[in-house]
């Protein structure tokens, strides 16, 4: 199987287990790895026979900002299935990085499969 995927796609959102967290917006970056078979894809030209990685986004960015988990782990999970549900993909890798969100580390955060790979 093949991948589309999307790197470091950063969202404002509510997000965290604090109080002072639940009162701002921070930044969260997303990865995807989504498995879907390109062939046909690449043999027409034609964007409707891919996989969109710019409606992925799109539909991404509005899920992410609507939102307000305390946990990344939520967050992700909620991409997931969006992206499996809505776009038809059988297998998603989804990473929801913090940065910044531990003093002395760059980065943290979840990452997750869902789905067959096939
Ligand atoms: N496994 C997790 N651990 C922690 C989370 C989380 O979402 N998943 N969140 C926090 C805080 O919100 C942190 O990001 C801010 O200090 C701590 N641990």
């Amino acid at each position: 199987m093949d991948i589309v995927y999307l790197r470091d796609l950063r969202i404002e959102t509510v997000i965290g287990i604090f109080d002072w967290e639940r009162r701002i917006r921070q930044v969260v970056s997303v990865d995807l790895d989504m498995a879907a078979d390109v062939a046909r894809a690449a043999a027409s030209d034609d964007i409707a026979d891919a996989l969109d990685y710019k409606a992925v986004a799109k539909r991404i960015i509005a899920f992410v900002e609507g939102s307000s988990f305390r946990l990344v782990e939520s967050l992700a999970e909620g991409i997931a299935r969006i992206v499996r549900e809505e776009f038809g993909v059988p297998w998603v890798r989804v990473s929801v990085h913090k940065p910044g969100a531990i003093r002395g580390a760059r980065d943290v955060g979840v990452m997750i499969e869902r789905g067959v790979r096939g």
